[in-house]
């Protein structure tokens, strides 16, 4: 369905060209539950964007690559085409719902307005489907609650809402852009239940860009690890989880905290990230990995099929050396 391929997206900003995508490929199937990981900073968001074209252009350029939804070049379509082609084919729902709403316009309103603007239909069977899409969001006396404004919503409900109004158009994927992490704990649970199961009814493919591995793992059937504006491990929840392949996945699961665990401080990824106008010569997680090798600082590791099916990592450690130097290190922490 998503196909993008080799894509480059370059920031052009007074300090220099910010390289925040740099030659990313990787499919989206109909209904799939794709998970980007990564720190703050590593492109996420950009990459999220650009699959739809939301990036404000300029700063953004795309020098290179191609993104294709069902054979259409996003990246070739005209303003009128890309108007049609956000919301309807894909949504997005963002981190803060309250910027995404309109403080002064009643939710049934907006909700109402957003189904009108993607699908040929009365004004009353608009108002219908309204209430219907707030039920299967799981809002409370929807009927009334359609009267509402968004300030009389809490947080957890106000993201159930944007859900509700992404899902106006019946997208065929719903793009989530830490769509939890303004919420507190048990909220954020029920909202990742609620976009699973929404995912069940309605057959989206959902895309989920999140800094934590906990929302991945309770949420995605694939993950993709970024790092520095490219992917650096991909592959089935349970290869990045059980077969970890790259060290930066391997530090942002030790970063992950354990319910029940005896560990008592939670354990942090040394260093920064890169600075994208100027990236590192060789493999850019180098300079913090602490497996690194002399070869590291100088060449790219490509990002090569591991042992299991689709299970892809950039790393010059084969697996076994890998694991070898995994159980070392564990060795040196428990002594
Ligand atoms: N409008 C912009 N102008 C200049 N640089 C930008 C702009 N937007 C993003 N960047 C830079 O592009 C890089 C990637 O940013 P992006 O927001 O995609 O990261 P992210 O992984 O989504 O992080 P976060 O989780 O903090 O949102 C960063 O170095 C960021 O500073």
């Amino acid at each position: 369905m998503l196909k993008v391929e080799n894509l480059h997206v370059h920031l052009n900003t007074p300090a220099g060209v910010v390289k925040a995508v740099d030659g990313i490929t990787f499919n989206i199937q109909p209904g799939e539950t794709v998970g980007i990981v990564g720190e703050s900073g590593s492109g996420k968001s950009v990459l999220a964007h650009s699959l739809i074209r939301l990036n404000p252009e300029p700063p953004a350029v795309y020098p290179d690559g191609e993104i294709y939804f069902e054979d259409r070049s996003v990246l070739h379509m005209n303003k009128k085409e890309l108007q049609t082609f956000r919301g309807k084919e894909i949504a997005m729902i963002f981190q803060d719902p309250m910027s995404s709403l309109n403080p002064v316009i009643r939710i049934g309103r907006q909700l109402t307005e957003a189904i009108l603007a993607h699908r040929k239909i009365s004004k009353s069977e608009a108002k219908k489907k309204a209430i219907e899409l707030l039920n299967d969001v799981g809002i409370p006396d929807p009927a009334v609650r359609m009267r509402s404004y968004p300030h009389q919503f809490s947080g957890g409900m106000r993201q159930r809402v944007l859900i509700a109004m992404a899902l106006a158009s019946e997208p065929k994927l719903l793009i989530a852009d830490e769509p939890t992490t303004a919420l507190d704990v048990t909220i954020q649970a029920q909202v990742l239940d609620l976009l699973k199961s929404i995912q069940q009814k309605y057959g989206t493919a959902i895309m989920i860009i999140t800094h934590d591995m906990g929302v991945v793992a309770r949420l995605a059937d694939r993950i993709m690890v970024m790092y520095a504006g490219k992917i650096v491990e991909s592959g089935k929840a349970e290869d990045i989880f059980y077969h970890t392949s790259m060290p930066y996945t391997w530090s942002l699961l030790r970063s992950m905290p354990v319910l029940g665990s005896t560990r008592h401080r939670l354990i942090s990824i040394e260093g920064q990230p890169p600075d994208l106008i100027n990236p590192p010569k060789g493999c850019a997680f180098q300079p913090r990995c602490p497996f690194a090798m002399e070869d590291c600082a100088h060449s790219q590791p490509a990002l090569e099929p591991r042992s299991e099916a689709h299970h892809l990592a950039a790393c010059l450690l084969s697996e076994s050396a890998f694991e070898e130097k995994k159980n070392q290190m564990k060795g040196v922490l428990s002594s």
